[in-house]
């Protein structure tokens, strides 16, 4: 749950409820176009003169409920640039994602918002979060609507489970090779280990940024998941720095090393309620697998690992029948 009145730092608290007021009034007061489309999202952009000449930037935090460190991280960056707007250097949406399930501390209320942003939703449509996602839809193709080229979305969450590289990132095969190097110098600032290039949309908010809107869109996971107030910041420093270093258009600093990059060799797919997997869903990110070994099966279906060497991300074989279990990658660099 969100944690009482009071007991949490104000802004964090505003952030985590989805309340801008205080924001929206700073960066109107210094001459800024502030808009909120739908609750929970906030647009700040510069008069329309000059729309098109600042980068966009998306950053979207709590699409999963449970995944606070990045409401505390953009709380504070987002209260401390309300301070000095004028050195807010990009137009810039937030979007706080499914707000229920952050007032609830749960990943989800009916079903993960993240798998919405794709037209077929199946069995998917009907569920709470499916007008979630059409609201973000909708603020998101308007934001980008009249952008100029540099585009970006970072969609901040965090791992359920521990990783071989504590910080990790899914890019879109799709994105514009210009822009792709300066997404990944980015990540690399951010201090991401590992980067898992993906040529195919689970219907995840980034990728569909990137597919429709053009963006640098990223799914970044930036540590493990925690109570909204009791984060360890400090495991977040390098990529709170680096966004910060992004709103205020300040230079790179150009020192970063580059994440290791992996592709995804396969989604795991739940066919059935028969489906198990190999292993425990508490196993760490980045497991290495060999050839041959099982991974999951699902009736007659099984699937073994069919490279020399594939590592498992997000094993999860309580997800709904038709979604992902898991993400088979192997080694690209
Ligand atoms: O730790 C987990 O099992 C889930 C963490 C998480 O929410 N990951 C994202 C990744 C999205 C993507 O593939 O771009 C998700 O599963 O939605
Ligand atoms: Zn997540």
């Amino acid at each position: 749950m969100v944690q009482a009145a009071g007991a949490l730092p104000e802004a964090v608290r505003r952030l985590a409820e989805a309340d801008f007021d205080d924001v929206a009034r700073s960066f109107t007061g210094a001459g800024f176009d502030v808009a909120q489309p739908a609750d929970g999202i906030l647009t700040i952009r510069r008069n329309a003169t000059v729309r098109g000449e600042r980068p966009a930037v998306l950053v979207s935090v709590g699409v999963h409920g449970d995944e606070t460190g990045p409401i505390e991280l953009t709380a504070y960056l987002l209260d401390a640039l309300s301070r000095e707007p004028q050195a807010l250097a990009v137009d810039l949406m937030v979007c706080v994602g499914n707000i229920g399930a952050i007032r609830a501390g749960k990943r989800f209320i009916d079903a993960d918002l993240n798998r919405m942003f794709r037209v077929e939703r199946g069995a998917l449509s009907g569920t709470a979060e499916a007008a979630r996602a059409d609201a973000m839809v909708a603020a998101t193709a308007a934001f980008f609507d009249g952008t100029g080229p540099q585009r970006w979305h970072l969609d901040l969450h965090t791992a359920i489970r521990p990783s071989v590289y504590p910080t990790f990132a899914i890019v879109p095969d799709l994105i514009e090779a210009g822009a792709r190097r300066a997404l990944v110098d980015w990540l690399g600032e951010a201090g991401i280990g590992a980067i898992i290039m993906n040529p195919e949309s689970v219907g995840t908010y980034s990728y569909y940024s990137a597919e429709h809107h053009g963006a640098a869109g990223t799914t970044v996971e930036l540590g493990r998941i925690g109570t909204l107030g009791q984060n360890d910041l400090s495991q977040f420093a390098a990529a709170s720095h680096a966004l910060d270093r992004l709103l205020r258009g300040m230079p790179a600093p150009g020192t970063a090393s580059q994440p290791h990059v992996y592709k995804v060799a396969r989604n795991i797919i739940k066919l059935s309620d028969a489906f198990t997997m190999a292993f425990g869903k508490d196993t760490q990110n980045f497991t290495p697998l060999r050839k041959g070994d099982e991974i999951a099966r699902d009736g007659d279906t099984v699937y073994t690992v069919q490279h020399d060497e594939e590592l498992v991300v997000f094993p999860n074989p309580d997800v709904r029948i038709g979604l992902r279990a898991g993400l088979m990658i192997t080694r690209a660099d």
